[in-house]
């Protein structure tokens, strides 16, 4: 990786007996936006902890922009900004008295904090009276608005989102993400989203984490998880045609005779065909031969659901879990 800002070098964090997080090697890019995905109790809290400085690793190291994360915790505070998963305000102060309180304790001038205040949470989409009400009148959508402009507002270089879109209707989460996504393009600005919201991590990540049991067991971008762990699985094209067929299907023996097609299921007006190798063309070019409308044609993808899925279920049979 050319430009780590983020350095985990077996990092690990024991609670008495208790392994929570095991010697963790991995590095995360400048500008880059990774998911840090695992079910309850993996680990993603207290990694997020120990890279914030905010509890000592037991052994190995946390490096964020430069600085280590046990010895130097205010160097690495001043760059990082947190957003835990529900963010509390001072209900009987106005959004904009919040933030400009929030500012000040981040140092920033008493004559310069109005102005930040204000151009930051026009950044996240507050804007005109919204700015002046109380935040007890506040929603959910917009504390979390409010909440990334006071971790913003200090101007970090590395930004943790811990659940950031719990309990937002589904227009609001799209456009927080899009909001995180543009921020990070025009800003540079690397962003670790923790979630257990696979769609939402799978539309803005460049990268993910898979946690389970304090234990990395895979990293990368969805397409090279995919690729790697479903090398083995057979292609599979759906092909939706324009009238249901009747079962028995009376072409099915003869277009498993077409070279690598290894299983054929109807279901209705649906065809699944499983292969040795991707033979679409070919199976579209039998379909229409024989006279059949088609309306759609579909390969399989595999997505972080099934990634997720197969890491989680591996480590269920090696832990033998319930
Ligand atoms: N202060 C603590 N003392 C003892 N055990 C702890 C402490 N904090 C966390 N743990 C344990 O360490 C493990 C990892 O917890 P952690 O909170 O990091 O997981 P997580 O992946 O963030 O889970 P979630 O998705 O539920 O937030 C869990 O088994 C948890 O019970």
């Amino acid at each position: 990786m050319d430009n780590p800002i983020i350095k985990l070098n077996r990092l690990t964090k024991y609670y008495g007996s208790f392994k929570a997080v095991g010697g963790l090697d991995l590095e995360i890019n400048k500008g880059e936006i990774f998911g840090l995905l695992g079910p309850n109790g993996a680990g993603k809290t207290t990694t997020i902890l120990m890279m914030m400085g905010l509890t000592e690793p037991s052994s190995g190291s946390a490096e964020v922009c430069g600085f280590d994360a046990t010895t130097n915790p205010i160097a690495v505070k001043r760059q990082v900004g947190y957003m835990p998963d529900s963010v509390g305000f001072y209900d009987n102060m106005t959004a904009l008295e919040n933030l400009m309180y929030m500012g000040s304790l981040n140092g920033i001038p008493h004559g310069e904090v109005r102005n930040r205040a204000l151009a930051t949470m026009e950044t996240v989409g507050l804007t005109g009276d919204t700015v002046h009400k109380k935040t007890a009148a506040y929603s959910r959508g917009m504390k979390q608005r409010l909440g990334l402009a006071e971790v913003l507002i200090k101007e970090p270089q590395v930004v943790v989102l811990d659940e950031p879109t719990l309990g937002i209707d589904p227009s609001g989460v799209k456009e927080f993400l899009s909001l995180i996504s543009s921020l990070s393009k025009e800003r540079g600005l690397t962003v670790l989203l923790s979630s257990h919201h696979l769609h939402q991590v799978q539309q803005v990540c460049d990268r993910v984490g898979i946690f389970v049991k304090g234990e990395l067991l895979g990293q990368g971008s969805i397409h090279a998880l995919s690729r790697k762990l479903f090398a083995q699985n057979a292609p599979t094209v759906k092909i939706k045609l324009a009238d249901r067929l009747e079962i028995p299907w009376k072409d099915q023996d003869e277009m498993l005779g077409l070279a690598h097609v290894e299983e054929v299921s109807v279901r209705g007006d649906l065809l699944e065909i499983a292969s040795s190798a991707d033979v679409t063309p070919e199976i579209v070019r039998f379909l229409v031969h024989k006279g059949y409308g088609i309306t759609g044609v579909q390969n399989r993808e595999y997505g972080l659901e099934d990634i997720y899925q197969t890491y989680f279920d591996n480590q269920k049979i090696e832990y033998n879990l319930p």
